[in-house]
Order: structure tokens, then sequence, then C-alpha cells
């Protein structure tokens, strides 16, 4: 297993610079999720990793050998990367067998190699011999894992793997992958859209935009302090407010919040990240607002109420609070996920 470092990764197709001088390092045995909005440079990050596109500049490190620089290119098959992509992951004439065994040495495309990735994929042995349309969306992703781990590589990437699964497999696939890459002791890179996958399944999540990296954390820190506003709102729900700060006391159209410290980051006026379970629905207040709409989730709703500047703010409530379209409610802030200058 391996290390994966970018160091000043820039790649340009045409006059488009796609990444822009990106750093971002992938420890042994991680499972770091690439976050980020569609066109961000995501799957063209995981192609020069897997030595598909040389990077204008920059370095790409496996370990400590230098797979990519403004010289060097190592070549894909040297490398020692798996490779999940997108969709059509598997060649759809080969049975399970065959596709599993298929970047092997012929010398090593044994009966025995098989049996291990079948158990390591928690696949049944009476699958060897299904077609890929024989199976499950979530047993096709696993067979694409297990054939891209049968050649013991360094690091596996998976890009954005489980997007043409609909939304239940997708979460018990994510899963059960996420068990296979761990048990296998790989490092992985995981390139997703999806805020919830990225933060359920990575160790740490890479949260990129425009390209280049803007924060690096453990789920629960990045959802709980991101770095800025922007990554707040690419990594979960927020409502982003004006407000007031003096010391730890912040004042807005939410009322008059204090705060367990006062923030270093900012005082004065300052821009703040609300996140919908830090609102709460109050009957006596004098932050009123009016109910927008709601959203129905089953174990929570989302009620979006207007405040009277016109700010909507969104509320996360219990399924037996669920308040009317039109109705007034007070609001009362518990606390804020980030203060910003
Ligand atoms: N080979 C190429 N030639 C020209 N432009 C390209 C090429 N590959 C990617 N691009 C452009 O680079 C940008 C980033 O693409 P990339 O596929 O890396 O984004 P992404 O973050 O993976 O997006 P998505 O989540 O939609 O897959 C896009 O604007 C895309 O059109």
């Amino acid at each position: 297993m391996s290390s994966v470092t970018a160091t000043g990764v820039r790649m340009r197709f045409g006059s488009t610079e796609v990444l822009k001088g990106l750093d971002l390092r992938v420890e042994d045995g991680e499972v770091m999720a690439v976050l980020g909005p569609s066109g961000c440079g995501k799957t063209t990050l995981l192609r020069i990793v897997a030595g598909f596109l040389a990077p204008t500049a920059g370095e790409i490190r496996l370990g400590e050998a230098i797979v990519a620089d403004g010289t060097t290119v190592v070549p894909p098959w040297r490398r020692r990367v798996g490779y999940v992509p997108q969709e059509g992951a598997l060649f759809p004439h080969l049975d399970v067998r065959r596709n599993i065994l298929f970047g092997l040495p012929r010398r090593e495309r044994t009966e025995q190699r098989l049996e291990e990735m079948l158990e390591l994929a928690e696949l049944p042995r009476e699958l060897a011999g299904a077609f890929p349309r024989e199976l499950s969306g979530g047993q096709q992703q696993r067979v694409a894992l297990a054939r891209a781990l049968a050649p013991r590589p360094r690091v596996v990437l998976l890009d954005e793997p489980f997007s043409s699964l609909d939304a239940a497999l997708r979460a018990s696939a994510g899963r059960e992958v996420m068990a296979v890459l761990r048990h296998a002791g790989s490092t992985g890179l995981l390139v997703t859209h999806d805020q919830a996958e990225a933060l359920s399944l990575a160790d740490r999540v890479a949260v990129m935009d425009a390209g280049t990296i803007r924060q690096v954390a453990r789920p629960q820190e990045l959802y709980a302090a991101p770095s800025d506003v922007r990554v707040g709102s690419l990594v979960g729900e927020a409502t982003v407010l004006r407000g007031r700060l003096e010391g730890s006391v912040l004042r807005s159209v939410l009322g008059t919040t204090v705060l367990p410290a006062p923030p270093t980051t900012a005082a004065g006026e300052v821009s703040f990240l609300v996140r919908p379970e830090q609102v709460r629905l109050v009957e006596d207040t004098e932050t009123s607002g009016m109910v927008r709409d709601v959203v129905f989730h089953g174990p929570f709703a989302v009620v979006r109420v207007v405040m009277v500047d016109g700010t909507v703010v969104t509320v996360r409530v219990a399924p037996t609070a669920v308040p009317d379209r039109g109705t007034t409610v007070g609001l009362h802030l518990d606390g804020v996920a980030g203060v910003f200058a």
C-alpha cells in the first residue's frame, strides 16, 4: 500500500486551466473522499493519479516514488493503481471470473486468486460464472472493486462508483465497498459530488472547488467547522447570514446569540453559517418569520422560513412538529457552524 501526494498540480485543456496548483496528500491505508461540484476537476485529478493524463505542471508521488512531474510520466500499468470507473465498469461479454482476473498476468489467473477476491468482496462462489447483466447494481460494483484489487494495487481510485445506483442501494453498496477496501488495507481515493456519501464513507474529506482543494478534514470536523462560507455550503445544508459580533455575542435577524467562546477569526460585521438543526422553532420570541415551504422526509422535515428582512432560514424539525405553510413561527438559534470576516 502507499500514500498519494499531489503537489502543485496544474492541468490545462486548451485555454482552460482545470487544476490550478492542487495540493493533496492521502495517507497510507486511508480512504479519502474528494468532494466537489460537477466540473470542478475531480475526474481529471483521478486520471492524473492513475496515469491516463500527464499534468501540465506539478508532481504526483505514490509512496516515495515520483510517477509524474515535468519530465517523468510513469505509464498507468507500471503504477500499480486500481481504478473503479463511473459507469460501465465491467466487461459485459465476460463472466465474473474473467472480469475479476482480467488485469492479472496469465500465470496469476488462478482459481485460488479468484476465490480470494470473491471472498474479500463477499460475493458467493456461485456468481463466478454469471455475466454482469445477471447481477444487481451493488454486486456489479463489488465485482468492479474485486477486479481493481486483484492485481494488489498500491492505491485504489474510485470515480463516483455509486452514482448509477438508486438511493437505497447506493448507501449499502457504499458501506460494503468501503468495508472491502478497509479489509484489504488499501489506500483509497473516492471522488464524489454527493456530500452524504463523502461524509459517511471516508476517513477524511477533501473539498475541491474550481481546480483547488479548499479544506481537508475529518467528516465531523468539516461539517461542524468549515474553513469558509463556500466550503460550509458545499458540505451539508447551510444558511449564510450577516450579523454583528462583539466578543462572543452575535446579533442578527435571528436575535442575540451568545457563542460558547469568542471566535478568533472575525469580529464586527460578520457572515455566519447555520446548519438546519441549529435553529429551533419556538413560540414566544421577537425573531419571527413566515413558513414559506415544508419538505417532509419521514424521520424529519425541512422548513424554510422567510424573515422580516427577506432572509430565508432553513430549519430541521421533528416529524411531529411540522408547521403549516404561511404560518408565523419564532426562531431560536442554538449555535453556529462558523463565523467569518
Ligand atoms: N480531455 C478533455 N479535454 C478538454 N476538456 C476536458 C477534458 N477532460 C475534462 N475537461 C474539462 O475539465 C473540466 C473538469 O472536468 P472533470 O471531469 O475533471 O470534472 P468533475 O469534477 O469530475 O465533474 P463531474 O462530477 O461532472 O464528473 C470540465 O469543464 C471538462 O469539460
